[in-house]
């Protein structure tokens, strides 16, 4: 193989004829095309990391601006065009993507695909994009290279592939591509047929300085020197390109994303209602401590907390737990996304209500105001709560917060009156959000038993005020006896009477089905599955025992599943059970973002030690679907974090979560106000260098999980929501707190169970609760082993349910 390599190269011997702008020290500027990939601030950060530019993000669903295509690419030096769903045959997938090949040869520019961009390039000129026998999705592999070009010094390179289709290059109609594209990189393709056969990894046009590449330069997998090598290469021959045609990115630009959706939205008066309900709360949090107690969580709770009342507990198994107390200036808030309703309870005094109508990123926007008005400025050093919200964002208002390509299929709760989803009616009074105002909490340190009792209420920090009565309180208490023999006959009394509605195998096998011809299709690569499992039980018949009944299951499933974030809330007429063992995003009080993706879960048994569960977690199959992720975070906190912001701490591990191993990921950010990432570039509210406006600005920019939907992220849940059929409510959704003090953490939905049954025996005799359970569908996911793996998760919460009689 000895690729043609044209008239021009990198070394760029010719004079500029005119007006050349090499000398310029300021970055030169890289126009980034994405595709709605979640991997796409990956690429933005490898080219910035590497090349010293300044790179200018455009969605594929753009308008050139001013409608000039020609004129604005003259601001750039070269365009990369990222990898996406979908199929480069359908203008929907690529957008803008086509009009580049279609330059005139005066207005020539350095073109690099990726992946989908790569695809592109060879169906332009003749190369037939086909389906690829089997998918390649979070495979590492090895490619050899001609060695020459952008692969100068680079004979075999390990790669991470995510793709479903590929470029035909041995097709009948390849005759005029073979005159046009020189193939600079291939993977030998085990396809079950005698020969090997050969895909194309990059190429290069003969005459135009356009290259392309199918895997994925940007991956955390991908030898990083490697792939830094072949950017400096091509970086060169775009600098060689441009002196000789005198071309070269010029003039100032404003620092921002094109894109067609309109990141403007009017302040929401609800900020101020909010901010008029948080009056009583001071910026100091004044605390007493309580050493070395050995009073558990569940006995300070039920000390401070009335049955019923609304009450959140995050009892960790790790550091810290927090327990919520009511206070006179108590108040909480529930949102709808289809309603497009807040409406904030006052918890106290004659129960004030206030509603009002905002939208998805009004409630963000509101959110963020409190939180910096409120800032908390002192308290426990060693605490990651003073004071703030306490709650959950569901699936669906995650949903809402994705950007939606234009023209895409809408998600039905940002325009409620077209394209409802299907009828759901166990969800319909279910709030997306659910925050409760919290100036009062306990905290106990988990590693050596002392507590402390904390208020942000300025009432309470005088002498005998409500601190020092909660203290004497906690000092004079001791642990409530061990009621476990009376807790299990009042819980199986009711259990008894249930109705377990588990999900029909033979749907949920048909669903894996889908899923698959998705991933086959291009359109995914990797769809985290899920289905729901209700249970319908009597409501109890006093009102003492309806209060106490969530309480008392949770504390079943403390201890059955003991797990990383444990929590409890009953918020209105929600009530969460949780188990959750994975971490979704939390954040410190100065500059870190954290995120700690779970994907690859074996079952425990006496027969599977941590050895072996390392040695099934290790598999091709179970190593893709947690690197898919692993890129996915990368890609959310770089959106943040920007170029130079993001460390992946630790990759693929597998750690004992109780009841089953798990293989984590763990990715850390740090933000810089002055240096934010892509995704938040155009938000003036983040010159703020309060950490909480970042922290709540994260999670709005990250949700919804990206373990639980599967990537490319937006485009995963529009086939998700289809094939589910369903509306997840809490599950899949997130549950934390927000520190005013700036700090923040929150859990993803799983391993829980939730009910919001109206709790009035008179009107409701039968109460709901959800458990929802899936697993992510890869293409070398068997549709047997997925049926398992979410049976193995939806037990670790059912059982609770189960009477024990
Ligand atoms: C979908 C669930 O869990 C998700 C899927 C996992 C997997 O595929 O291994 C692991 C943890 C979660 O991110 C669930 O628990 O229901
Ligand atoms: N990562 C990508 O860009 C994938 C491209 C295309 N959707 C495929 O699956 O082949």
């Amino acid at each position: 193989m000895a690729p043609m390599l044209g008239s021009w190269d990198g070394t760029g011997t010719a004079q500029p004829r005119s007006g050349s702008n090499a000398a310029s020290s300021a970055p030169k500027r890289i126009l980034y095309v994405d595709a709605y990939d979640s991997f796409s601030y990956n690429v933005v950060a490898i080219l910035e990391e590497t090349l010293n530019v300044k790179v200018t993000v455009m969605t594929i669903d753009s308008e050139w601006p001013n409608g000039n295509m020609n004129e604005f690419l003259r601001f750039y030096e070269a365009v990369v065009l990222g990898p996406g769903p979908g199929d480069p045959n359908l203008s929907k997938d690529v957008g803008v993507m086509r009009d580049i090949w279609n330059l005139p040869d005066s207005d020539l520019l350095p073109v690099f695909g990726i992946c989908l961009g790569f695809q592109s390039l060879c169906l332009h000129h003749g190369v037939p994009i086909e389906r690829l026998p089997y998918p390649l999705h979070g495979q590492v592999r090895q490619i050899s290279t001609a060695s020459t070009d952008v692969f100068e010094g680079l004979s075999a390179v390990e790669v991470t592939l995510y793709h479903s289709l590929y470029a035909n290059a041995s097709a009948p109609a390849e005759s005029s591509a073979s005159d046009c594209l020189d193939l600079l990189a291939w993977l030998s393709l085990d396809d079950g047929s005698a020969a090997k056969s050969q895909i194309p990894m990059a190429v290069r046009h003969r005459q135009k300085p356009f290259w392309g590449v199918q895997f994925h330069p940007e991956s955390c997998k991908s030898q990083r020197d490697a792939c830094r090598t072949l950017l400096r290469n091509w970086w060169r021959m775009v600098l060689g390109f441009n002196k000789i045609a005198n071309r070269g990115g010029s003039g100032s630009l404003p620092d921002a994303t094109i894109s067609p959706h309109d990141h403007t939205s009017s302040f929401p008066d609800a900020a101020y209602e909010m901010l008029r309900w948080s009056a009583s709360t001071s910026a100091f949090s004044a605390f007493r401590s309580l050493e070395r107690s050995s009073l558990s969580v569940e006995t300070i709770s039920e000390a401070l907390n009335q049955p019923g009342a609304p009450t959140v507990v995050f009892q960790s198994n790790g550091r810290h737990s927090i327990i919520s107390v009511p206070s006179p200036g108590s108040w909480r808030l529930e949102y709808s996304v289809e309603l497009q309703n807040l409406t904030l309870y006052q918890l106290h005094e004659k129960g004030q209500v206030a509603e009002g109508c905002l939208r998805v990123p009004q409630l963000w926007d509101a959110l963020r105001y409190v939180m910096e008005m409120k800032k908390v400025h002192s308290g426990h050093s060693q605490v990651p709560f003073w004071g703030g919200f306490l709650g959950y964002f569901s699936y669906e208002l995650s949903l809402a917060c994705l950007p939606h390509p234009k023209g895409s299929p809408q998600s039905s709760y940002e325009h409620p009156t077209t394209n409802r989803a299907p009828p759901d009616t166990s969800a319909e009074d279910l709030p997306d959000v659910s925050l409760l105002w919290c100036e009062r909490s306990i905290i106990v340190d988990n590693s050596t038993g002392n507590i402390i009792i904390q208020s942000t209420a300025e009432p309470d920090h005088r002498p005998a005020g409500w601190l020092d009565e909660t203290l004497q309180l906690l000092q004079n208490h001791s642990n409530i006896p061990n009621e476990e023999d009376s807790d299990r006959s009042f819980l199986d009394s009711i259990l008894r009477e249930g109705k377990i509605s588990y999900p029909e195998e033979g749907n949920y096998k048909e669903q894996i089905d889908a899923c698959k011809a998705e991933l086959e299709a291009g359109e995914s690569y990797e769809l985290c599955l899920s289905c729901e499992t209700s249970i319908n039980l009597p409501t109890p018949t006093t009102k003492n025992d309806r209060a106490v009944f969530p309480w008392k299951l949770y504390k079943r499933l403390k201890k059955y599943n003991p797990a990383a974030f444990s929590a409890f809330a009953t918020l209105g007429n929600v009530k969460i059970l949780s188990s959750s063992p994975e971490s979704f995003l939390s954040w410190d009080r100065e500059s870190t973002l954290e995120m700690k993706p779970m994907k690859g879960t074996v079952r425990k048994s006496p027969d599977m030690s941590m050895e072996k569960a390392k040695e099934i977690l290790g598999s091709t199959k179970e190593m893709a679907e947690n690197l898919m992720i692993a890129d996915l975070i990368r890609h959310d906190l770089y959106g943040i974090c920007g170029p130079g912001g993001v460390h992946v701490e630790k990759l693929l591990e597998v750690e004992d979560h109780g009841r089953v191993f798990s293989m984590i990921t763990h990715v850390k950010g740090e933000v810089r106000p002055d240096r934010l990432g892509v995704a938040v570039r155009h938000m003036p509210q983040l010159k703020s260098p309060n950490m909480a406006v970042h922290g709540l600005t994260a999670l709005q920019r990250c949700l919804p999980p990206g373990s639980m939907t599967g990537a490319p992220k937006e485009r995963s849940c529009v086939h998700l929501k289809r094939i589910e059929a369903r509306k997840r409510g809490i599950y899949s959704g997130v549950m934390g707190f927000l520190d005013l003090g700036g700090g923040g953490s929150f859990s993803v939905m799983i391993r829980m169970a939730f009910s919001c049954s109206v709790d009035n025996r008179d009107e409701n005799c039968r109460q709901t609760w959800r458990i929802g359970a899936g697993g992510a569908i890869t293409t070398l996911s068997t549709t047997e082993g997925e049926w398992d793996e979410m049976l193995t998760k939806l037990r670790t919460v059912c059982t609770v349910f189960t009477p024990t009689t």
